[in-house]
Formats: C-alpha cells, structure tokens, sequence
C-alpha cells in the first residue's frame, strides 16, 4: 500500500468515529457555520504575489518540519506578511495538525484558511464550514468524478471555495466542471514524494482560464516562483520553506519583499 492510500485508510476509519461523537446537525449549529466567508480566489487574482502560506509540523515526506511554534503567532506573522491566504493541516497522524488548529488561526487572523485535509466524506466539509475555513482541498488522486462534483457542490452551497489539486493529465481532465474555484498542481508526487516544478510547467496550459492556477509544494526559492509565473500560475503555496524557521512570519515577509511585482 502506498503512503496516500494508508493515510485514505486511516481517514475512512477517523471519520467514523468523529461523525459519532460529533454529530452533523451539532456542527451545523455552531457558531462559525453561520458566519461571511473570505475568498481565496478573489484574493488571488487581486494579487500581485499570490503567497498561501502553510502551517505544516511534520509531513511524511520530511518528518518533523517544526513542532516549536505556536500557531497564533504563524497565523498573524503571515497575515502580517501580506500572504494571501493560510492553508491549516488538520491531519493529526501524518502531519501533526487538528481542528483546534484551524479554530486557533481562525481566532487569530482574517485570512482565508485553507482546510488542508484528506476529504473523503461531506461530513469533513461541514467541520471545515464549522471551525473556520474558508476553502476546501479536494485531492483528484483519492476521489472519482462523482466525488469531486458532489463534495465541491456541497462547499459552494456552503459559500466555501474549493481547491481542487491534481498531479498528471488524466486527474485534471477528470475534475474540471463549474464548481470548482481553483486549480492547484501539486509538484510533489504524493505516492512516491518526488518533487519537481516541471508538473506545474507541463500542466499549465490544459487547465482552463476561468480556474485560478495554484503551483503547490516543492517552492523553495523567489526564483521558482519567477519561473512559474509566465505559465499563468497566480497562486503558490508554501509550507516547509516557511515553517522550517524560527519565524515563518518573518519569513513570509522577507520573501514576499524580493518578489518583484
Ligand atoms: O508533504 C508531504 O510529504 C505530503 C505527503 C503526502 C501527502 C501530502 C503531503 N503534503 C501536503 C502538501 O500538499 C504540502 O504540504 C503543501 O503543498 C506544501 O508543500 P511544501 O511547500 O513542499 O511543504
């Protein structure tokens, strides 16, 4: 079994047992599923940087990134950073993130929060609606055709944005329709985690103008971001770059300050 169908084993059986000790219509009822939601699309297009910052302790891929930081000080540090959006891993086994973590950043920032999770059932939509996100991650490798227009239906009914990532041709042929917000090319390989900006470059061309293009993982350097921007890619998302510092606030900032409009 690869890595991504362990962590889609994992999740079938975690939210099960969530559905039952929270139910629906309790979540439905809280305070934050009432409530205007950000658009990170809109954000995105208004930009000139395009930064989604992540908050991101470990990963499979790299282990422990940084389990030091409190994730109200990450949350302000990137909206004083100027980012356009954060992206919250809930996952607790593989990446060390919860829901009190999207809860805490919602408290702490008004940016749009990404629920960066593995979504396999409506109930985790109605739990990100519930503890503060904005927009919803659904990954083509773990879902079918069905899947993504019924969860990506659901989120928009729900004014959540939706960002729908892909790795290869046969993924983003099989999710393009209306309700998705956001194309995002994942550079990272997720069954075998090699990482290469090429699958931003070789996709670019076939996702059609009305998505906003997202570029995600792997992005290191201002000089990535250069060389992806003339494929039309206006969004990027960052995690271990910024949340292997001290300060990836601080980070964010010098960052976004040697990007050149
Ligand atoms: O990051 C991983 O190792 C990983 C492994 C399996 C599934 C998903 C994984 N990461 C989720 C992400 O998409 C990244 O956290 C995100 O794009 C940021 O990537 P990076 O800037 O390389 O930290």
């Amino acid at each position: 079994m690869n890595i991504l169908d362990k962590i889609v084993f994992d999740k079938k059986k975690e939210v099960v047992l969530r559905k039952s000790i929270i139910p629906m219509s309790q979540l439905e009822s809280s305070v934050l599923f009432d409530r205007d939601t950000f658009s990170l699309s809109d954000r995105l297009r208004q930009s000139t940087y395009g930064i989604i910052a992540e908050h991101k302790r470990r990963s499979p891929s790299k282990s422990i990134i940084n389990q030091d930081l409190n994730i109200q000080d990450v949350a302000s540090g990137y909206e004083d950073a100027g980012v356009c959006g954060m992206s919250v891993l809930t996952d607790g086994k593989y990446f060390g993130g919860s829901l009190d973590d999207l809860i805490v950043a919602r408290a702490s920032c008004n940016l749009p929060l990404l629920r960066k999770e593995f979504i396999i059932d409506d109930y985790q939509i109605i739990e990100a609606k519930a503890y503060g996100a904005d927009v919803i991650l659904l990954i083509a490798a773990i879902l079918t055709r069905t899947e993504i227009k019924q969860f990506s239906e659901l989120a928009k009914s729900l004014n959540l944005n939706v960002l729908l990532e892909v790795h290869n041709e046969e993924e983003l042929h099989k999710s393009i329709m209306p309700s998705i917000d956001m194309l995002g090319v994942n550079n990272r390989d997720l069954k075998t985690f090699t990482v290469s900006l090429e699958t931003s470059k070789l996709l670019s061309d076939k996702i059609p103008d009305e998505f906003v293009k997202v570029s995600e993982s792997g992005i290191s350097s201002v000089a990535a971001i250069k060389e992806l921007r003339p494929y039309g890619y206006k969004g990027f998302l960052i995690g271990e770059n910024f949340m292997k510092t001290d300060n990836p606030g601080q980070e964010a900032t010098n960052f976004i300050k040697q990007i050149e409009p």
